[in-house]
C-alpha cells in the first residue's frame, strides 16, 4: 500500500534512474548509526520487488533498479557488508519517506540517511537526501499508521536458489517486465546467470522488427543493469541464435526461469536436456506484468513490441542540420518500400497541411512523347517499349529494369538528375508561395543520394509478406515480379537506420492516421522550438 504513493513522490524528484534499496526495520532516529544488513530472500522479498516493478511502470521516465547486494540466498554464507558499492549512475539524492517533523538539512536523520547511503554505495560528492511526504490514500492508514503489510498474503518461506541459473529473451529496451525476470533470476543465482540473448533469425517474427536495437546496445543495457543489481554474480551473456542455444549443453546449470507465455519452451528445453543426457533443470516461472496503460492496440502485459509501437511518429535522432539547406520550406524526404503504405501518409500529410510533392509522377511525366528524357529512355531500352500511341509502356519498361540491376541503373542514370532539377525547381515554387513544410514523397530518396536534399528522412514499413501481398492485389503484377521489385529497393530495416521518424501501416488506417497526426504535431513542435 505504501510502494505507489512512495514511487509518484519520488517520479516527481527523480528524472532517469531510481536506485531501489530494500532495509526493512532501519531506524533513523536512535543514538547509532545503522548500517547495511542482510535481508533474507524470502517469497515476501520476491513478491514485493515484482509488484515494486509493475507500480513503478506508470513512471515511465523511471529508470527503476532495485539493488539485491543485500538479499541473502537460503544456505548462503554472508561475506562482509562492509565494501562501498560502485553504481553505474552513482546518486545524487538519497530519498526516504521516515517520518518526522522536521525537514531541515541538519536533520539528524536526513544526516544518517546520508552516511548510511554512502557507506553501502559510492554516491555523487555532496549526496542530499530528501525526506519524501507520500499521499497515502486515508482509507489506507489506520490509526495514523500506514499498514507495511503487503496487499497479497504471501508466506516469508525461503526462497529455493541454485548455483547456476539460465534466462533467454530479446531484452529489447529493458523495460519492468524485464526487471522481473531478470530480479528473480538474480535473486535465484547463487553463482551464475546465463543470459540467451535472441539475435538474427529469432528476431524475424517480431513486430517492428526493423526499430529492435541492436545486440550489442542491448547486451550493453543488460550487463549495466544485472552488475548494478547483483555485483556478486558471475554473468555470461550469448547471442541466441535459435531457440535453445547453450541451455541445452550446458552441464552446470540447475534452473531456468520462465515467464507464463515461454514455459512451453522451458519444457522443450528440459526435452532436449534428457535427449542429451543432462539432467533436467527446475523451472521456475513468473507471472507476466500487466501494462497499466496500454493502448487500444497493444498487449495487456508489459512488453518490448507496446514500446516500439509507441515510438512509432516520434523523433528517433534529432534532424541533420545542414547550412547549405534553406531553413524554409522544411523538407521531409518521405520513403519506403513498395507496397508499405507510403502514399497514404503522403496525402494525410498534405491534409494536414504539407505541400506534397510526388516524385514518382515527376518521374511519369518527364518521359512522357516531348518529356525532357522521352528520347533517351527510348534509345536506351528500344522501341518495344513503345505503345502504339508512342508512349512509353512502363509495364513493360518494368519488367526489364526490375530484377536487373544493370538495366535498372541505367534507367536512373537517366531520369534521376532530370528529376532532381524538378523536385528543386518545384520546391522554389512551393517557398515562393510561403509554403512551410514540404514531403519529398521519394521511394527511393536514399538509394539516390538525395538525404542532402532534406532536412528530415521519414520512413514507412511493413512486413514484407505485407508489401507483396499488396502489391499483388494493386498492381496485378506476378510474386516474383512483385519479389523482383522490393529486391531492387533498400530492405526496410536499411532504411530505418537512416530515419529520424518512423511509420508502420500494418494496422487498419485509424492508426496509420494517428502516427501520421502525431507526427506532423511533433514536427510543428519542433519547428516552433527552432
Ligand atoms: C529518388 C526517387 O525516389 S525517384 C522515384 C522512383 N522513380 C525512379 O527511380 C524512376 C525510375 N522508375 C520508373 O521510371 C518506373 O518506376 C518504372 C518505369 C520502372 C515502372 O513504372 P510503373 O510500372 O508505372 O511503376 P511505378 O513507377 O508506379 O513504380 C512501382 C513501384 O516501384 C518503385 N520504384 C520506382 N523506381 C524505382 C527504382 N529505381 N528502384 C526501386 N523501386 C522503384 C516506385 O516507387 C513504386 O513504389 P510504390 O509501389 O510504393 O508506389
Amino acid at each position: 500500500l505504501r510502494l505507489v504513493p512512495i514511487l509518484a513522490s519520488a517520479s516527481r524528484l527523480v528524472q532517469d534512474t531510481l536506485y531501489v534499496h530494500l532495509q526493512p526495520g532501519l531506524s533513523l532516529t536512535g543514538s547509532t548509526q545503522p548500517r547495511s544488513t542482510y535481508v533474507p530472500a524470502t517469497s515476501e522479498v520476491y513478491t514485493l520487488i515484482s509488484k515494486l516493478y509493475a507500480d513503478a511502470d506508470v513512471h515511465s521516465h523511471l529508470d527503476v533498479r532495485v539493488l539485491l547486494t543485500n538479499i541473502l540466498n537460503q544456505g548462503a554464507t554472508p561475506p562482509a557488508l562492509g565494501s562501498v558499492q560502485n553504481l553505474s549512475q552513482p546518486p545524487e539524492v538519497v530519498l526516504t519517506d521516515f517520518e518526522t517533523g522536521d525537514g531541515g538539512q541538519s536533520n539528524p536523520v536526513k544526516q544518517r540517511l546520508e552516511r548510511y547511503a554512502t557507506s553501502c554505495y559510492s554516491c555523487r560528492p555532496n549526496l542530499i537526501s530528501v525526506l519524501l511526504y507520500p499521499e497515502y490514500e486515508l482509507e489506507a492508514v489506520v490509526d495514523g499508521e500506514v499498514p507495511l503489510q503487503p496487499e497479497t498474503s504471501v508466506t516469508e518461506e525461503p526462497l529455493q536458489s541454485y548455483s547456476d541459473v539460465v534466462v533467454g529473451g530479446t531484452f529489447d529496451r529493458l523495460h519492468n517486465g524485464h526487471k522481473i525476470l531478470l530480479s528473480v533470476s538474480c535473486l535465484l543465482a547463487e553463482k551464475r546467470l546465463l543470459v540467451g540473448v535472441s539475435d538474427k533469425d529469432l528476431l524475424e517474427s517480431k513486430v517492428l522488427k526493423e526499430l529492435i536495437l541492436p545486440y550489442e546496445q542491448r547486451m550493453t543495457q543488460l550487463s549495466e543493469f544485472l552488475v548494478d543489481v547483483k555485483p556478486s554474480l558471475q554473468y555470461e551473456i550469448v547471442p541466441l541464435l535459435d531457440r535453445f542455444g547453450p541451455s541445452i549443453t550446458d552441464p552446470h546449470l540447475k534452473c531456468i526461469v520462465v515467464s507464463e507465455e515461454t514455459l512451453k519452451g522451458g519444457l522443450a528445453v528440459n526435452r532436449k536436456r534428457m535427449e542429451n543426457g543432462l539432467a533436467e533443470l527446475s523451472v521456475h516461472e513468473i507471472l507476466l506484468a500487466r501494462d497499466a496503460q496500454h493502448g487500444k492496440n497493444e498487449e495487456e502485459k508489459i512488453s518490448s513490441s507496446s514500446l516500439r509501437r509507441r515510438l512509432l511518429g516520434t523523433l528517433l535522432r534529432p534532424p541533420r542540420k545542414d547550412s547549405s539547406l534553406p531553413p524554409f520550406p522544411y523538407i521531409i524526404g518521405l520513403t519506403g518500400g513498395s507496397g508499405s503504405g507510403k502514399s497514404s501518409i503522403a496525402q494525410h500529410l498534405a491534409q494536414l497541411g504539407a505541400f506534397h510533392l510526388d516524385v514518382d509522377a515527376l518521374g511519369h511525366n518527364i518521359y512522357a512523347p516531348g518529356g525532357p528524357v522521352y528520347h533517351q529512355v527510348v534509345e536506351a531500352f528500344g522501341g518495344d517499349i513503345l505503345k502504339e500511341d508512342g508512349t512509353i509502356d512502363r509495364a513493360v519498361l518494368g519488367a526489364k529494369v526490375f530484377g536487373d540491376q544493370g538495366q535498372l541503373k541505367r534507367l536512373t542514370d537517366i531520369m534521376w538528375p532530370v528529376m532532381a532539377q524538378m523536385a528543386k525547381e518545384k520546391i522554389k515554387e512551393a517557398a515562393a508561395q510561403g509554403v512551410a513544410v514540404c514531403v519529398l514523397d521519394a521511394a527511393v530518396l536514399l538509394k539516390a543520394g538525395w538525404a542532402d536534399m532534406v532536412h528530415e528522412i521519414w520512413t514507412t514499413i511493413v512486413p514484407e509478406e505485407e508489401a507483396i501481398r499488396r502489391i499483388l492485389v494493386r498492381d496485378g503484377i506476378s510474386e516474383e515480379a512483385a519479389r523482383r521489385r522490393l529486391q531492387s529497393q533498400m530492405p526496410s530495416s536499411q532504411l530505418v537506420k537512416h530515419s529520424h521518424v518512423v511509420l508502420c501501416t500494418m494496422w487498419e488506417l485509424e492508426d496509420t492516421y494517428g502516427q501520421a497526426e502525431k507526427a506532423w504535431s511533433l514536427l510543428q513542435k519542433r519547428l516552433k522550438e527552432e
